[in-house]
């Protein structure tokens, strides 16, 4: 039986694993939100992993907040790899496969087409630079591990750019929103089936996935595609800026190539607007 520890369960993709699981009546898990283990805590991390015989750990934990992260970059590094780096030791002294998660923000937006697992990493704010150090423990500790590269995670729970514009337009605010950024939204449900389909097939194919839902839009696409799909909002105030002012800069484009998951899993991916529908046919 595995038997897998799923740290930061209250936030949003950990939410979106627990509603998963029931889909996978083999494994066997515990989900800890960050009061039921801080992980940046390595005593707490050792006597946990100690008392339990974890074959897998998924490590949904993390400083997620990319403008308040220019701030307070100590947070988002103590959190994001000093803290990963803890997780990562603890699956390597208990022989437990660590599965992560980072984001396209690793990358510095330059390249023209969707980025390969192999290609240069460049992260241009804190966020991604903490994500990237996090990265770096895992492949240095760690000889079992996967590491998920995903973006623009949506889902029902938590914040995110969903929530955030449906918030906006059911207060009748007017929405302005940019197309300096190209990338693919992902719907956190589908990447949470995919973490456990992965457990699942007992894969040893350990390394680093790009794993996103498929095709590319703007961030602007991305809430036209939001605001279709509910008819009480359709009248809505909706505009395009090329230049929206924010404290991180985010890259121009970091659409991810998602060929090397297909191919070592085999498994569906769906394309990004039927995402959406789905969020909103399943979930809101
Ligand atoms: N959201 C996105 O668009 C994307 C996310 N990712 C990555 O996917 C993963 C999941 O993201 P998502 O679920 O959206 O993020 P959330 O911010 O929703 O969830 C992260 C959770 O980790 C918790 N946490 C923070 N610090 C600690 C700690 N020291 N110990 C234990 N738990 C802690 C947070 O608690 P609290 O809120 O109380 O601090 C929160 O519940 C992250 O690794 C993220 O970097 C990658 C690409 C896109
Ligand atoms: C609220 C708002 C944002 N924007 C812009 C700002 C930014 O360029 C873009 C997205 O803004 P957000 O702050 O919601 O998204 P952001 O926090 O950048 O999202 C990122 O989160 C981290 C965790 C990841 O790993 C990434 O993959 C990505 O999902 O939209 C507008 O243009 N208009 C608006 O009204």
């Amino acid at each position: 039986m595995k038997k897998i520890l799923v740290t930061g369960a209250n936030g949003q993709l950990g939410r979106c694993i627990k509603d998963a699981a029931a889909s996978f009546p083999d494994l066997e898990f515990v989900f800890v939100s960050k009061e039921e283990l801080d992980i940046e805590n390595s005593d707490l991390l050792l006597d946990f992993f100690s008392k339990n015989s974890f074959t897998h750990c998924i490590n949904t934990a993390a400083y997620t907040n990319v403008e308040n992260a220019e701030s307070e970059p100590e947070k988002a590094f103590a959190i994001n790899a000093e803290a990963v780096k803890k997780v990562a030791v603890s699956c390597k002294e208990n022989d437990v496969v660590m599965l992560h998660i980072s984001t396209d923000y690793v990358f510095d937006g330059k390249k023209q087409a969707p980025y390969l697992e192999t290609d240069a990493t460049n992260p241009i704010n804190v966020y991604g630079a903490s994500k990237l150090k996090g990265e770096q423990y895992i492949q240095e500790i760690c000889d079992k591990f996967f590491i998920f590269r995903t973006s623009w995670l949506y889902s029902q729970y938590g914040h995110n750019f969903v929530k955030t514009i449906l918030k906006y337009a059911e207060a009748e605010k007017p929405l302005t929103i940019t197309t300096e950024q190209t990338g693919t939204p992902t719907n956190a449900n589908d990447l949470a089936k995919a973490l456990l389909q992965v457990i699942a097939q007992d894969s040893t194919d350990y390394g680093i996935y790009h794993y996103s839902n498929g095709g590319e839009t703007t961030w602007f696409g991305f809430a036209e595609e939001i605001l279709q799909q509910t008819e009480k909002l359709k009248d809505t105030k909706l505009a395009k800026t090329n230049h929206y002012r924010t404290f991180a800069a985010r890259p121009a484009y970091s659409v991810l190539n998602n060929k090397k998951y297909l191919i070592i899993f085999k498994q569906p991916l769906i394309d990004w607007r039927k995402g959406v529908q789905n969020l909103f046919n399943q979930y809101l």
